[in-house]
């Protein structure tokens, strides 16, 4: 049967998204492997419509809506930064239209509003640890990441390398998102590339790993930070509190847009 889906792309990290507000995709998150198989097929870029990942827009009593999030590889996932900002934008475009939005994440809840430029803002959840050896560094914002800092990091064998840590025996059985970050000579910007679990590829850019890069990079030792990031995908922002240990009020800012919509034969 024909089904309506939507592609949304944040800094190049793109989404293929359902309008679960009524139920009727709810079979694709029963974690059965026919359904897993529905997704990966869905985000298949040859054999389907294309995507890092997948997400359901679904309806929550105590929340404007729920974010069901799954990675390319067919499976449920952690947060997805770039991902929340792209369903914000794609509630916005279905009629859901209000100043500031909380909705409910793998990782727990969230704030976003959508800026008067256009930006979405998303608010994630606070920072209290940070695993630090050398230049590398280990930190959950919502998705777990390996942050490895670097120079010429344009040049950087990224899949190979990235799947290489990622398929490491410390972190093999979850598995983790690899970022390499390179610090500009502007005081308050990096670069950051990502090789994403779950994609098993680099992606052109990564929210949640954005966010744990510019963690790692606080320029002001406590206090507002605010750190630009350039990334394959595009230009975003983290601006967050830090104090001692602890990152609050994090906020991850940048474009979300709608690609295309279309149809496509599934059975749900
Ligand atoms: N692949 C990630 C989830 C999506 C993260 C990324 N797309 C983002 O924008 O945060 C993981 O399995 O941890």
């Amino acid at each position: 049967m024909k089904q309506t889906f939507y592609k949304y792309q944040g800094t190049g990290n793109d989404f293929v998204l359902f309008d679960n507000r009524d139920g009727r995709y709810n079979k694709l998150a029963d974690g059965s492997r026919e359904s897993e198989e529905t997704v990966r097929r869905l985000c298949d870029r040859r054999f389907g419509v294309g995507g890092d990942g997948l997400m359901l827009l679904s309806k929550h009593p105590d929340y404007d809506f729920e974010m069901i999030y799954f990675n390319a590889d067919g499976r449920p996932s952690s947060m997805c930064g770039n991902g929340g900002r792209c369903l914000v934008k794609f509630a916005a475009d279905m009629g859901l239209v209000q100043t500031d939005y909380r909705f409910l994440a793998a990782d727990g809840p969230h704030e976003a509003s959508i800026e008067l430029d256009g930006l979405v803002a998303l608010k994630m959840q606070d920072v209290t640890q940070i695993q630090h050896e050398g230049n590398d560094f280990v930190l959950d914002t919502g998705s777990p990441h390996f942050v490895h800092l670097t120079t010429d990091v344009m040049h950087k064998d990224m899949v190979r390398i990235g799947r290489e840590i990622r398929n490491s025996p410390a972190y093999v059985k979850e598995g983790i998102n690899v970022n390499f970050v390179e610090q500009t000579n502007q005081d308050d910007e990096i670069i950051v590339r990502t090789y994403e679990r779950g994609v098993e590829d680099e992606t052109l850019s990564c929210g949640t790993g954005v966010t744990a890069a510019a963690l790692v990079c606080a320029h002001n030792e406590n206090g507002f930070n605010r750190v630009e990031v350039r990334t394959k995908g595009g230009h975003l922002a983290v601006e967050y509190d830090k104090n001692g240990n602890h990152y609050t009020e994090i906020w991850l800012i940048g474009p979300a847009q709608r690609v295309f919509e279309g149809t496509i034969e599934m059975d749900v």
